[in-house]
């Protein structure tokens, strides 16, 4: 078994593909299948993936693994046989899905480096560039401004050669330890022979005799208010040592977390537990959907769930929406389980992320809460996977590789024998739809747990205020309510649903609006800076100050973003303290949970936010939930948009009258008929699905049917036109008779970074060959997208339509 099967870091669909490598004599014995290594490519040495082991090769001059990478296995083989399956399912590189599988700072880094080769003279400019060294990285070669023309002239001569090196991105964290060298009992009399001014050092030593345990020397500096040198006095006269020692960065402080202990279960939750207990308890694996309305106690579910697999000496995973992972949702998790959790999301650092990464690696932790990409975890005995809040979006990856989450879960149930749970008070259709067809088991809880009600949800028709003669931004119902809360002492959450809607520039005159120029969407107006941005390209411009098109001086911004809304607010109440939390206000890192923490204090009396406020949250004094523009999403082209606006009402209804306190829901539409806002009023999921089915039945849309989404975009508009007709002609004639293609159609954004863009969809029951299919098309392309910048994505599950 002396060659190895690598899959190098190459994204190209023309390298996706194993290659052979001869496994040189020193590697035989520990390189494993798993690994990542160096291997030459061409003219270059690059990472790759080890993915088997062979005695035979069809090919005879066989190159030489350079190096390995890592000393275990960073992919069980699990992981790799789920990466082949999931390469192959979403129409991705082999090489992509490894890496997305891993955390970032295992993805290697190349430099490059000119090396002189010869000892004659170089041309003068290169001469003095080398100065007598032998290597010099080449971004300062790109720094030094010598023509490109000559560096190549020598390349070509053989002069100089480009080296590729390999650098991993891993850094690994270390402290300062410091220790007594002698017994305590030696240090009473050094302290003894110290002269008497040295009385820091005195100090530091007493202190030892009574904690003469390894310390950090950072806490210690603290501790006995010293300082460095003096530790390093102390050094060097032989009485204390210090040493380097290797640590994880760890996030949490888990010590800081009161331990909860299990609460006894009411009878909704008792029956929705029991059979997910047993396929633990008898290790088969089953998928649930528990559909719990808001506060009806699914997490506690969760924990004891995971406590039944801990026992049995098994892992949980738990996926949780990326903005979910607040403080709050962290403390349930490490309160019930302290140090044995890691927590995986994007507000770690990438160090910090590794150590998470490799706490679960090295199997120090019996359960991952995280975001989407923990689905990955190296988990060999995984005994339980759950999916809070599984309809959120954020669980499809919208870049390569396009993969649901979900799906990803269900496969390694499947591998590891265990139950799958998707939780939501709001599931997809999908996943409702398939528990009544009895794939997925359902368990409900309809109350919550301290039996409160539901709140109250008034609907106010925003068309009957402009009527009345009120143009702002909030009802007359609505101020009146935050002002009675407010004065009450209790709090107010706002939801702002920004998405479709946002604050973009108008002339009054003429009604031309400012678009990017490089996109086909319209600039955003930013207060702070006051400049026009577009959110798709980061193109921006000042404020205009008269209309590029009439010369009009009334050009004004509109729309309603969170800022605005914050300034009307305190207009209106001005004795309201609004803590504003929306992409703007929360880049910091860290600063979304300060905002949260600042509004659980009570610093403030109002919450206004976006999207990201709607999900998770549990304050006890909230009495109030205020939904601006309940119908924003609404009008968006997507055949979800009344599903999502459905979801978001009832989640962010949930945050009122939690605990004893009841609540009050205001939402304000201009389409107050409509069913989704109706329905999200009463609560009523079970309509809600059955209307929605129908219209998806009538519009042949999932989960009825299944739909890819091919997307071509190029610089210039005919040729996009064209490689997309010749898609959608070759799909045609491949594809079985009910099967609808459609196409060329324009993406919604048509044009954007300065592509043009244009879909194809295909809506399909059963084609076992499409994927085959599409890869065999897009295969037809290879040489236009290499040469002439054409771009194809392929997307198997598509939640973005834009
Ligand atoms: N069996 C129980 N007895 C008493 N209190 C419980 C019980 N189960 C859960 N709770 C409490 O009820 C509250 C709501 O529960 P939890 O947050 O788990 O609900 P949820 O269904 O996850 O809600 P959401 O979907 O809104 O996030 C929490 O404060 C929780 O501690
Ligand atoms: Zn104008
Ligand atoms: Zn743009």
């Amino acid at each position: 078994m002396n060659i190895a099967k690598v899959i190098v870091d190459v994204p190209a669909s023309s390298i996706n593909q194993t290659f052979d490598y001869k496994i040189p004599e020193r590697f035989q014995e520990i390189l494993n299948v798993g690994m990542r290594v160096i291997v030459p490519f061409g003219p270059r040495k690059i990472m790759g993936f080890v993915v088997g082991r062979t005695d035979e090769s069809s090919f005879d001059k066989l190159k030489e693994i350079s190096d390995i990478l890592d000393i275990t296995p960073v992919l069980t083989d699990e992981l790799l046989g789920l990466g082949k399956w999931l390469a192959d399912e979403t129409l991705s590189m082999y090489i992509t899905v490894f890496q997305a599988m891993l955390p970032q700072v295992l993805k290697a880094q190349y430099r490059k480096e000119l090396v002189r080769m010869t000892e004659d003279s170089l041309p003068e400019d290169l001469e003095n560039f080398f100065a007598g060294r032998d290597f010099v990285v080449y971004e300062e070669f790109e720094a030094a401004k010598i023509s490109f023309y000559q560096l190549q002239k020598a390349i070509q001569d053989g002069d100089i050669s480009v080296n590729y090196q390999v650098k991993s991105k891993i850094t690994k964290k270390h402290i300062t330890v410091v220790e007594p060298r002698i017994e305590p009992h030696s240090l009473e009399e050094e302290i003894l022979d110290l002269p008497k001014i040295a009385k820091k050092q005195k100090e530091l030593l007493a202190y030892f005799i009574d904690h003469p345990e390894p310390i950090d020397q950072k806490i210690l500096v603290q501790k006995c208010n010293t300082s460095k040198s003096t530790i390093k006095a102390l050094v060097d006269k032989g009485l204390l040592v210090t040493f380097k020692q290797e640590v994880y960065r760890n996030p949490y402080d888990d010590n800081a977390y009161a331990r909860t202990v299990a609460l006894e279960l009411t009878e909704q939750q008792q029956e929705a537990i029991a059979p997910i207990k047993q396929h633990i308890r008898e290790e088969t694996h089953d998928t649930f959907l528990l559909h719990g309305v808001t506060g009806s106690g699914k997490t506690e579910v969760y924990l004891q769930a995971i406590q039944d697999v801990i026992d049995n000496g098994k892992e949980a995973i738990v996926l949780v929406p990326e903005i979910s992972l607040t403080p709050q949702m962290v403390r349930r998790f490490k309160g019930r389980f302290g140090s044995n959790v890691a927590v995986m999301h994007s507000g770690l650092s990438s160090g910090e992320k590794y150590d998470e990464w490799r706490r679960i690696h090295r199997k120090e932790v019996q359960v991952v809460v995280g975001a989407r990409s923990a689905i990955f975890a190296p988990f060999e005995k995984i005994g339980i996977i759950i999916i809070d809040e599984e309809h959120e979006n954020s669980y499809k990856q919208e870049d390569q590789p396009r993969y649901h989450a979900r799906d990803v879960a269900i496969y390694r149930g499947r591998n590891h024998n265990c139950p799958v749970i998707l939780g939501s008070a709001t599931p997809t259709l999908e996943s409702y739809a398939r528990a009544q067809k009895g794939v997925y088991q359902l368990a409900t809880l309809t109350k919550r747990t301290n039996n409160s009600e539901m709140p109250d949800v008034e609907i106010v028709d925003m068309r009957d205020e402009l009527h009345a003669g009120n143009r702002s931004m909030f009802s007359r119902k609505l101020k009146e309510s935050i002002e009675a809360c407010i004065s009450r002492g209790e709090q107010a959450v706002l939801l702002l649903n920004r998405r479709g809607y946002s604050t973009f520039v108008m002339c009054r005159d003429c009604g031309h609006v400012k678009e990017c120029p490089h996109c086909d969407i319209a600039l955003t107006y930013h207060k702070n800076s006051n400049r026009l941005k577009c959110h798709y390209c980061s193109y921006e411009e000042p404020m205009p100050k008269i209309c590029p098109e009439c010369n009009s001086d009334l050009i004004r911004f509109f729309g309603t973003g969170t800022q605005r809304i914050e300034e009307n607010l305190t207009q209106l109440i001005p004795e309201a303290r609004v803590i504003r939390m929306d992409v703007d206000t929360t880049r910091r890192k860290g600063s979304h949970e300060k905002l949260l923490t600042q509004f659980a204090n009570k610093e403030a009396d109002i919450l206004l936010g976006t999207q990201m406020i709607a999900k998770g949250l549990d304050f006890e004094n909230v009495t109030l939930v205020g939904v601006l523009t309940a119908d924003s999403m609404l009008h968006l082209p997507d055949f979800r948009s009344s599903e999502k606006t459905f979801q978001l009402l009832t989640q962010v209804s949930g945050r009122a009258g939690r605990h004893e306190l009841p609540g009050e829901v205001i939402v304000q539409t201009y389409t107050p008929d409509h069913y989704s806002i109706q329905l999200a009023s009463n609560y009523d999921y079970t309509t809600f699905f059955q209307n929605e089915m129908r219209t998806r039945k009538a519009f042949q849309y999932p989960p009825y049917v299944f739909l890819s989404l091919i997307t071509v975009s190029h610089p210039n508009h005919v040729s996009a036109v064209q490689a997309t007709q010749k898609i959608v002609q070759l799909l045609m004639k491949n594809v079985g008779e009910d099967t609808v293609v459609l196409g060329p159609t324009p993406s919604p954004i048509a044009r954007m970074k300065d592509r043009y863009r244009y879909q194809c969809m295909v809506k399909y029951k059963n084609e076992p060959n499409l994927r085959t299919l599409i890869r065999k098309i897009i295969r037809q392309f290879d040489e236009e997208v290499r040469k002439n910048d054409l771009l194809i994505t392929v997307d198997m599950q598509p939640y973005q339509l834009m």
